[in-house]
């Protein structure tokens, strides 16, 4: 009789593996001994023993080619937040994670590890030291938070452990490091543009800022640990540095690193909020005739002007999660990887 040979366990695949996040995991993984497939929209870059496909994970066919023989899979893509295309969004984020999901089951996956978002339960308003049992948002605060909610329920929803198919959602928040295409290089350019001189709000409001490589560590981890008889099981998981910082003093550090002045004058924070709605609304009613992307969004005020941070105690109780790289040395270390985003260069 014909047995079915399941696929080694260190052969997986990550989806969105070009990005920020997704390229630190494959490096990781690589290191750890496993064997890595990579399918995204784009080649970023080339890593020897890495096999790569370029494809649309709405594409089926394409993602079925290249999840043979893989057991497990991390799903990291997403249209970035700064796109604002709510059509894309659902497109990718929620019917493409649903193929990925039919895809995964198809090929016999085990495990599927997705990279959700602590933001899916922040609504604008003051969160600290949130816990996974926070209700998702019913105000999502845009199209992106919208859609990483449906994205998260589905991943946690498939978890069948009759039928051999494991998920965990990992829910990273404020994600830096080298190479992070977003938050440096928009806080860089809005510094060269003269308008980082301002704090919104009094300043004091306590965000999670988290290093790339601690998110990294925290997917694995959950790879690892995500059994048929383990908590994680269907559930979601905050990752974070365990640090929470000033939002302004973690702006600062990196401006100031870099050679730029840190923000010194308050302004209100209703205020900056209501000026950066009404110029999204003028955006949007603009967008037929001209594409205006404004630096200040709602989204962008909101995570700037409030208490954000999440407690990342179910990660340690369930994986042992700790995370190795500490805010200071991750700061210093991003710095230091933004040599041409120098003041002066
Ligand atoms: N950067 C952050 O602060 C945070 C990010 N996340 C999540 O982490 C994940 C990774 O984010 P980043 O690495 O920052 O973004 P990124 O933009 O650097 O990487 C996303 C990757 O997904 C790929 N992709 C997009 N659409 C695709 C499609 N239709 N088919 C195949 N590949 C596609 C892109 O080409 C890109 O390489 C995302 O799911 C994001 O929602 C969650 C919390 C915070
Ligand atoms: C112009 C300034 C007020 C702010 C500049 C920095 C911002 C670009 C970043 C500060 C917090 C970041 C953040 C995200 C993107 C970049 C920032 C807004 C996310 C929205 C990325 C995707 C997520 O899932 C949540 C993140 C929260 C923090």
């Amino acid at each position: 009789m014909a047995t079915r040979i399941r696929p080694s366990s260190k052969r997986c695949a990550v989806i969105g593996g070009s990005g920020f996040l997704g390229r630190h995991l494959v490096e990781k993984l690589l290191e750890k001994g496993y064997t890595v497939t990579v399918f995204d929209i784009r080649q970023s870059y080339e890593l020897p023993g890495v096999a790569f496909h370029v494809g649309d994970l709405c594409d089926k066919q394409a993602l079925l080619t290249a999840l043979q023989d893989v057991s497990l899979v991390f799903h990291c893509a997403s249209p970035a937040p700064a796109s604002d295309d709510r059509a894309l969004f659902q497109k990718v984020n929620v019917d493409g994670t649903r193929i990925v999901i039919q895809a995964c089951q198809e090929r016999g996956v085990q495990k599927l590890v997705l990279t959700s978002s602590a933001s899916v339960v922040f609504e604008g308003t003051d969160i600290k030291d949130g816990k996974e049992e926070l209700p998702y948002a019913k105000k999502p605060i845009d199209y992106y938070t919208e859609t990483k909610i449906q994205q998260e329920k589905l991943v946690l929803e498939a978890c069948d452990k009759d039928k051999g198919f494991l998920t965990v959602a990992i829910r990273p928040h404020g994600i830096f490091g080298p190479q992070d295409p977003q938050l440096v290089p928009i806080l860089v350019d809005t510094a060269r543009r003269g308008k980082m001189k301002f704090i919104i709000g009094d300043g004091s409001n306590l965000v999670d800022f988290t290093f790339v490589e601690n998110v990294v560590h925290g997917h694995i981890l959950a790879a690892e640990h995500l059994k048929p008889d383990s908590p994680l099981c269907g559930k979601a998981y905050h990752i974070t540095n365990d640090e929470p910082v000033r939002f302004w003093d973690f702006m600062s550090q990196v401006l100031v690193g870099l050679g730029y002045d840190a923000p010194r004058y308050h302004l209100p924070y209703q205020l900056v909020y209501g000026i950066a709605l009404l110029l999204w609304l003028v955006a949007l009613l603009l967008r037929p005739l001209v594409r205006i992307k404004p630096t200040f969004t709602p989204m962008r005020v909101a995570l700037a002007g409030t208490h954000h941070y999440y407690s990342c105690a179910r990660a340690k109780e369930d994986m042992g999660y700790r995370p190795p790289v500490s805010l200071k040395e991750g700061i210093t270390r991003t710095v230091e990887s933004y040599p041409h985003l120098r003041k002066g260069v």
